[in-house]
């Protein structure tokens, strides 16, 4: 609901907002400008009677002088007949330079005030400014349930892709701005149009007793030696002469007339509490007098650009991904029932290849999202929930109601269940809404079908495999192949292989690919813009490979960055693995179909701390690919577990390279498989409990990449740890500091 309205307001008045942004950065830089080129300090020192008395052999002719808000002094004079204004320094009375005001800039802040239309322009720069008050309280609302509460708002943005990140990310940095740009906005607005009392203090009216006598030199004017220069505003001078004419001063405090004979206060109108208001404000709104705020105020409408780009993104990759659920048969007459907890919408595109495959199969599917459990499905044998986890550990959009409606629901009849989560593993609590699910189910009683199972970032090889132990139970063999949309595939050819680990029946290799040959193409693009430049990516993020004879690509983490001219994996032959075969047997020279797939959560933290590398065996890629990268040679520490060294001991020389030049502060291996001093990299973990626990302390953060057992044992060892120092894994990763890649 917040969503959609976030939506429908960003799309539909996104030239109204983008203009009155870009316009309001260009003219937040002016009282920054002016405030370089004023002189303010110790102006309080000065009284408005000795400026005007030194103005006086400079300008014969004053008719007004003027002070801005960012502390520029204007005299506005004639001479001969000719009307000037002129910039002046308020301690010397000198002139700076004359006083323009360019056309560009009116052109500008009247685009800013009303997009050049007058009236229906002004409405138009209400509602634009309404919007931007319900985009950034919509937003916050959405970053709040996107964190998981209140109290998470300021963690650090995990999952999703680059551009929801981005518009999260920046949307945080910059909501105070823009919400005080708005609000400031609209309550101008509101007065314009006189929905809020015109702020305006009434003038005092013309005094009635005016002495009319010779004027007094204005520097022996008694009213004006009370005032400091910093609380002028205004200043009119009497008309030349008229001895009853009178001078009009404005102030800080109010406005009032001043006898140019006497130089007495004649009469004096504080401003009454709606102008103080207003002026408040207007203040906070331009940054005028202010110019930090303005700054600040600027750098959060420059980003509304940013952020409406990265907006329209997510709008299409979301509408993008609901699939049309073609042969939807009505929950009444289903036989078969599958619920979606979505919030992003990926989670539809598994729903309806199930739902196809089983309609296939000569199955009646009822397909909907899980907010909408119905009361009851009569014909229901069977019933899928595929739910992904939002927040933090909680229900996505399309779920929210279901525990709810669940609870209303008549008890029977029961119908065998099998529930599929979706989630990531950075997160502690890995797709903690369908256990929860699962939970609820099974506390009412209904029986389960399969026992839960967990879907790591959308894995098509997870989702096939769950997919044929649904088919065994049920009797019909089912084939399930959704892959959500993937980049556009490059060709690498392999360049180098180094071969480890035969000796002791775990065949791994370190592979290194470069671009395809660009004359084996045909394609005219490439022939023409010859692009042998590798993909951008850094050690850390995926390669999604395309094995020959299947359209499920195959992810391997990667061990070097764009920037080392190869992409380099390192690949265990899997015994029966259709991917790890066509790898292995692949010869230098041939070549492959790969796209990358960033994974920036997984990446050494910027800054000084020290980072903790945990991995065994193939696991060792992106850590080697950190250390290598590790130009400023911030503190690595690498536990590694293999099971030879005379075998498989990956990496081994460049490992002592990085020791001895420090990019690597301290190497720890542990092998499984030798006669003395065997074991594995969690009891490494543990002998080097102390050193691990200073480090932690040191606000280390931990890197872990290898097979899901390894993880699992590492992350007990680490309880066992952290325990002393009352931490453990869940509340590091809750920080960002413990980061896993685990096949
Ligand atoms: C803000 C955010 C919070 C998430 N929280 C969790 C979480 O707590 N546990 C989890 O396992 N996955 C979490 N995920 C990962 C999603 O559940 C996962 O990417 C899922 O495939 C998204 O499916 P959807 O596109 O249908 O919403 C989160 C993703 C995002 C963007």
């Amino acid at each position: 609901m917040i969503r959609k309205l976030h939506s429908i307001l960003g799309l539909s008045a996104l030239l109204l907002v983008v203009v009155l942004a870009i316009t309001g950065v260009i003219l937040s830089i002016n009282p920054t400008i002016e405030r370089s080129q004023a002189s303010v300090m110790g102006t309080s020192a000065i009284t408005v009677a000795e400026l005007t008395g030194n103005l006086a052999s400079r300008y014969p002719q004053i008719e007004q002088l003027q002070r801005t808000p960012s502390g520029t002094l204007i005299v506005f004079y004639t001479d001969n007949n000719q009307a000037g204004a002129d910039r002046i320094d308020p301690f010397t009375a000198n002139t700076i330079g004359p006083y323009t005001i360019t056309p560009f800039k009116t052109w500008l802040k009247n685009l800013h005030r009303s997009y050049l239309l007058d009236t229906p322009g002004r409405i138009a720069v209400a509602l634009g400014a309404l919007v931007m008050l319900l985009l950034s309280i919509s937003g916050t609302l959405m970053l709040v349930n996107r964190a998981g509460g209140w109290r998470y708002l300021f963690r650090p943005i995990q999952g999703s892709t680059l551009s929801q990140r981005l518009h999260s990310q920046v949307g945080r940095l910059a909501l105070i701005g823009l919400l005080l740009s708005a609000i400031t906005g609209l309550y101008m607005s509101l007065e314009t149009f006189e929905f809020i009392p015109d702020h305006q203090t009434t003038e005092p009216a013309f005094p009635d007793q005016v002495d009319g006598g010779e004027p007094a030199a204005i520097a022996s004017l008694a009213a004006l030696k009370a005032i400091p220069v910093s609380e002028l505003r205004e200043l009119v001078y009497p008309y030349p002469q008229d001895a009853y004419d009178v001078y009009s001063i404005t102030t800080q405090q109010g406005m009032g007339f001043i006898d140019q004979s006497t130089g007495q206060l004649l009469a004096f109108e504080p401003y009454n509490s709606r102008q103080k208001i207003y002026e408040f404000i207007y203040m906070l709104h331009t940054g005028e007098g202010l110019w930090w705020l303005a700054l600040i105020l600027g750098l959060s409408a420059l980003t509304v650009p940013l952020m409406t780009w990265t907006g329209i993104q997510v709008w299409w990759r979301r509408r993008r991904a609901i699939p049309r659920i073609s042969n939807n048969s009505k929950a009444p007459s289903a036989d078969s029932v599958i619920l979606v907890g979505s919030e992003n919408n990926s989670t539809w595109g598994f729903a309806e290849n199930l739902h196809n495959a089983l309609n296939s199969a000569g199955y009646r599917v009822h397909t909907a999202a899980m907010n909408k459990l119905a009361d009851t499905y009569p014909q229901a044998k069977r019933l899928f929930i595929l739910t992904a986890t939002y927040g933090d550990g909680d229900a996505p959009a399309s779920a929210k109601q279901f525990l709810k409606r669940l609870a209303e629901v008549a008890d029977t009849p029961s119908i065998p269940f099998a529930v599929l989560g979706f989630g990531d593993r950075q997160f502690p609590k890995f797709c903690g809404y369908a256990q929860q699910i699962a939970d609820a189910l099974e506390h009412k009683g209904w029986p389960a079908l399969l026992t839960t199972e967990m879907i790591d970032r959308q894995s098509s090889q997870t989702f096939a495999r769950w997919g044929e132990a649904i088919g065994q139970e049920i009797g019909t063999p089912l084939t399930l192949d959704h892959t959500p949309p993937q980049p556009k595939t490059v060709t690498l050819q392999l360049a180098e292989r180094i071969n480890y680990g035969e000796r002791v029946q775990a065949p791994t290799s370190v592979l290194r690919f470069k671009m395809a040959d660009q004359s084996q193409h045909t394609g005219w693009f490439q022939t023409l813009f010859k692009t042998s430049k590798l993909p951008h990516f850094e050690a850390g993020d995926l390669v999604g490979i395309l094995p020959p004879g299947s359209a499920i690509p195959r992810y391997y983490s990667l061990a070097s960055a764009s920037v080392d001219g190869v992409l380099e994996i390192c690949v265990r032959q899997v015994q029966g693995g259709l991917c790890s075969n066509f790898l292995h047997n692949l010869n230098i020279g041939e070549t492959i179909e790969a796209f990358i797939q960033d994974n920036p959560q997984f990446r050494p933290a910027s800054g000084k701390q020290p980072i903790i590398l945990i991995g065994a065996g193939t696991g060792l890629g992106p850590l080697i690919g950190f250390i290598r990268n590790n130009k400023s040679r911030h503190p690595m520490y690498l536990y590694w577990g293999g099971r030879n060294p005379d075998s498989d001991f990956l990496y081994e020389q460049e490992l002592k390279t990085y020791l001895s030049d420090q990019r690597l502060s301290g190497l720890n291996t542990a092998f499984s498989r030798i006669p003395k001093d065997s074991g594995y990299v969690q009891d490494k973990l543990l002998t080097d409990a102390e050193h691990i626990r200073a480090l932690i302390q040191n606000n280390a953060q931990i890197l872990v990449c290898g097979g899901r057992k390894m993880a699992g044992g590492v992350v007990t060892a680490m309880n066992d740890i952290l325990a002393p120092i009352e931490l453990d894994v869940t509340a590091l990763k809750a920080a960002g500091r413990y980061r896993e890649d685990v096949y």
